[in-house]
């Protein structure tokens, strides 16, 4: 390596190894980031994109293998923290219980000294003006009472504050996972212009068109490895598919055609006797739209709450709920992968109050191979599974109950590529059977796989697509309309 290349280097990990008793999660990865880059890392759920992101941060120490920061020997997170390295985690990591002026002073020790609320609230205020114009966060706001989407932009503002060493490298573990398509678009605006700076990027996302979009250099992780690693302008969508390991399908069709008529299963009046009223049938894939936070997850939350409102569990409950915000309302954390899955149909295993394990230990093992949790055991803690993974118990969780309608609030999210193609089969093969789906998304692409679709705008639904109607266009137009009372 010639002096300037070693001068613009921002980190170099070599041969890096690092297991969890068998599993491999990374199995001799050698990568250099370079200013003023934007590598873009994809693989499937598993692969070990968090596992390096951990290295690079400095917080985990490899097995085997070197890292270095720029010219530096020194190792470790305060290492890497003056070596200008920063990360957005892929669970967002920021108290509930502070505000996010005291969440900025939490990650800036900078942020000290008489004054320092003012002062932190006026920057962390302007970061979020130049990354999310119009946002409408509060720097005085407790974070717990922020939503997903609010969430994850005051961690990103946060990171990409100056105080202190100036900022080289951030690391995006899918950041746009909790973001509507017009808050990551702001996202990606900011992200090339850091870029353009002498910043560098690693972009983690499952969404490829996004990392095609942003990525100068693509590096594709298989088992622990990284498979391949070019310029962006030299793959296609196709071309990192197949490096991931992922079969490619012909694009989907509309999840299913049969038109739906007679008594609905579901309905509700307009929210707030405003915009149109909702209404769903048996075996209908219903999808809910719009720009995020207008009112989807509480539809969810309503349509759940009116069918299942007693206190006491019900022998056959009518609906089943997959959670948005997995860490909040998802994954009970101490618990195994099985028993994650299984909390939803538990009664239906158990006889006389004593629980039938082979029943339970099948259930398991059918949905780890159906939706493919890459796990050496299910009595594994929940937390030994890659993010994606987890969210893959938690579809299977409301998929393995009788419930005949389910409801979903963006459960792809983190998901990779060749498990959604499985989940999409699922979902066609359970509508056919006629179980019914309501199904917010914040992918386009997922919200057009819907027979109907509801698009939201300001707490109201303000329109009502089917068949044809389910476009891009339609969908993106709808939501910037005004809901007519
Ligand atoms: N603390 C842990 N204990 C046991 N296994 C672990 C632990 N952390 C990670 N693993 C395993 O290491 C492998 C790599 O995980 P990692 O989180 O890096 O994957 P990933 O590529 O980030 O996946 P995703 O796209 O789902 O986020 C996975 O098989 C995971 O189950």
């Amino acid at each position: 390596m010639n002096a300037s290349e070693t001068a613009a280097t921002v980190v170099r990990v070599t041969d890096a190894k690092v297991h969890y008793g068998a599993v491999r999660a990374l199995d001799g990865v050698t990568l250099t980031i370079r200013a003023g880059e934007c590598i873009g890392l994809v693989g499937h759920n598993g692969a070990g994109k968090s596992t390096i992101v951990n290295v690079i941060n400095g917080g985990l120490t490899p097995h085997q293998g070197a890292i270095a920061f720029g010219r530096s020997t020194d190792q470790g997170i305060k290492a890497a923290r003056e070596a200008g390295i920063r990360c957005v985690f892929q669970e967002l990591s920021l108290c509930p219980n502070l505000t996010v002026v005291e969440n900025t002073r939490v990650m800036h020790r900078g942020l000290a000294g008489w004054g320092w609320r003012k002062r932190g609230a006026e920057i962390i205020a302007r970061k979020l003006d130049e990354i999310f114009p119009g946002h409408s966060i509060d720097a005085s706001e407790q974070l717990g009472n922020l939503t997903i989407a609010e969430r994850q932009m005051a961690e990103i503002a946060i990171t990409f504050c100056e105080i202190g060493n100036p900022v080289r490298l951030v690391i995006l573990d899918e950041p746009t996972s909790s973001l509507d398509a017009r808050l990551a678009d702001q996202l990606l605006t900011y992200v090339r212009s850091f870029v353009a700076s002498g910043g560098a990027i690693i972009f983690i996302s499952h969404i490829l068109s996004e990392i095609l979009s942003i990525a100068s250099r693509i590096v594709v992780m298989k088992d622990g490895k990284v498979v391949a690693e070019r310029a962006a302008t030299e793959f296609s969508e196709h071309g990192l598919i197949e490096a991931m390991g992922s079969v490619i399908k012909a694009r989907q069709a509309r999840i299913t055609t049969t038109a739906h008529s007679g008594e609905p299963l579901l309905t509700a009046p307009p929210a707030r006797g405003i915009g149109l009223p909702f209404k769903a049938h048996r075996g209908e894939i219903i999808g809910f739209a719009g720009l995020g936070g207008h009112g989807q997850t509480d539809m969810l939350v309503n349509l759940f709450d009116a069918r299942s409102g007693n206190w006491l569990r019900s022998k056959d409950p009518e609906v089943a709920f997959v959670a948005g915000d997995r860490a909040v309302n998802g994954t009970f954390t101490l618990w195994s992968i099985l028993k994650n899955l299984s909390i939803g149909v538990l009664p239906d295993f158990s006889r006389f109050g004593k629980l039938d394990e082979a029943h339970e230990e099948a259930l398991g093992q059918s949905w780890k191979e159906r939706i493919g949790i890459r796990t050496p055991d299910l009595e594994h803690g929940i937390l030994s599974l890659s993010g994606g993974n987890q969210q893959k118990v938690l579809f299977a969780r409301a998929l393995a109950s009788l419930a005949p309608v389910v409801l979903m609030d963006d459960p792809m999210r983190r998901v990779d590529f060749g498990t959604k193609q499985e989940v999409y089969a699922i979902l066609r093969s359970e509508a056919a059977n006629g179980r019914t789906f309501i199904w917010y998304s914040t992918e386009i692409d997922e919200v057009c796989l819907c027979d109907r679709v509801y698009v939201f705008n300001n707490g109201a639904i303000v329109a009502e697509l089917s068949g044809d109607e389910v476009s891009e266009e339609n969908i993106l137009s709808a939501s910037f309309k005004e809901a007519a009372a």
